[in-house]
Parts: C-alpha cells; sequence; structure tokens
C-alpha cells in the first residue's frame, strides 16, 4: 500500500496568523500614511504572499503605488514581521494531537503555503512545528504557486511522498482550487481566512475541528 502524503496549507489552517499579519501590514502601510485594515479586510487580502497582500491593501484604501514603491515596502513588512516572531500566532487547537497522530499511522506529513519560505521556514520553527513536516515549501520556493496544482505535487515530491497519493487541507480557495486542479481530494476548515463561505470552495470534505482528522477519514478521503 502507497503511503499518502497530507499536505497542510499554513496561515488560517495550521497557525493563526492573523494578528500579526494585520499588526505587521499596518506598520507597511502606515509609511505612507494610509488608515490601518481590519481583520475582516485580511480575509480579502491575504492568500498570494506579502507582496500581494501590500498591493491589495493599498487598492482596498485607493491609494497609487508604482511598482518601484512594492520593493521598499515588502522589506518594511518582512522586517516587522520577523523581528515580532511568532508574535500572537498559535496553532489551531486539536492541531499537535493531529500530526501525532497521523504521523503515527505512517503518513507523510509536508506543509505547501503561499507565504515567503524565509517566513514560514522561521514561524513553524519557533512554534517548535517543523520537525513534524518532511517538507515545508513556500509561496517562491518554486516557479508556480497555488492555485497551481504543480505547487502541491512538487511539495509531495521533495517530502519523498506519491503523487498518486495526495491529501491537501486548507482554508482558501487558492488550496481547494489547487487541489481540484490537480485532481487531489481536499478538505476545507472554516477558522482560517476565506471570503468565501467554507461550504462553497467545492472540497472533498469541511472539518470544523482537528479533533475530527481522524485516520479513518483520512483513508475514506484517499481511497
Ligand atoms: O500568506 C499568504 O498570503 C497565504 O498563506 P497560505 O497559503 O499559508 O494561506
Ligand atoms: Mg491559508
Amino acid at each position: 500500500m502507497t503511503t499518502t502524503t497530507i499536505v497542510f496549507d499554513l496561515d488560517g489552517t495550521l497557525i493563526d496568523t492573523a494578528p500579526d499579519l494585520v499588526e505587521s501590514l499596518n506598520h507597511t502601510i502606515a509609511a505612507r500614511d494610509l488608515d490601518p485594515v481590519s481583520y475582516e479586510d485580511l480575509t480579502h487580502l491575504v492568500g498570494q504572499g506579502a507582496r500581494v497582500m501590500i498591493q491589495r491593501a493599498f487598492a482596498l484604501r485607493g491609494a497609487p503605488l508604482a511598482d518601484d514603491e512594492v520593493p521598499g515596502l515588502l522589506d518594511r513588512f518582512i522586517d516587522h514581521y520577523e523581528a515580532g516572531m511568532p508574535g500572537k500566532s498559535h496553532p489551531y487547537p486539536g492541531l499537535i494531537e493531529a500530526l501525532g497522530r497521523l504521523k503515527s499511522a505512517g503518513y507523510v506529513l509536508a506543509v505547501c503555503t503561499n507565504k515567503m519560505e524565509r517566513l514560514a521556514l522561521p514561524l513553524l520553527e519557533r512554534l517548535e512545528l517543523t520537525h513534524h513536516f518532511a517538507a515545508i515549501a513556500g509561496g517562491d520556493t518554486f516557479a508556480f504557486r497555488k492555485p497551481d496544482p504543480e505547487h502541491i505535487l512538487a511539495t509531495v515530491d521533495r517530502a519523498g511522498g506519491n503523487r498518486a497519493k495526495v491529501l491537501m487541507i486548507g482554508d482558501s480557495i487558492n488550496d481547494i482550487l489547487a487541489a481540484r486542479n490537480g485532481g487531489i481530494p481536499s478538505i476545507a476548515v472554516p477558522f482560517g481566512y476565506s471570503d468565501v463561505a467554507v461550504d462553497a470552495l467545492g472540497a472533498t470534505h469541511v472539518i470544523g475541528h482537528f479533533d475530527e482528522l481522524t485516520v479513518e477519514l483520512v483513508e475514506t478521503l484517499t481511497r
């Protein structure tokens, strides 16, 4: 029997990062005197990494942003976010137990996030989560990222898994679309940052808590 690789999204799936993302984003846009964004705004801004998040925040405020201004603002975001890490960010309830039980059952675990690799790696490290995962791929690790299914599949390659036996778990349309585009079964979680209702994402299954992420469920979804 081939081992299934379970691929997790990061922001809004493994870890509740919203308060720190909002704080660092607001620190960044304050450089141009833009009004701060709220937690509710974040669900529309997050998903394609920090650069796009900054660009979307400017669009939300109706403020012009020239291409050559973006690198400086991105550096401002990265410096602030890295300095505060892990800040208020914490794993969602039941996650550690779920990772333990899935690993004991022999599954390969991996992370596929659109967050920049240089931010994803230290965050997982400082929350002592790194050891659970055979591979961690960021939004800039490859030349493609979610919703491109190749992002999930290249992560599986890195983890030493089999491309034909994968389960994706995520909170947003990028995750579920990437899975659907690759013919990969998926689980959506409702506690993250989606501007679309979780039932409307088109996932194979929805769980409300990591307690529901059992070996039986993984087997049923990947049969
Ligand atoms: O940081 C982002 O914009 C998205 O990150 P995620 O893919 O882990 O949800
Ligand atoms: Mg996410």
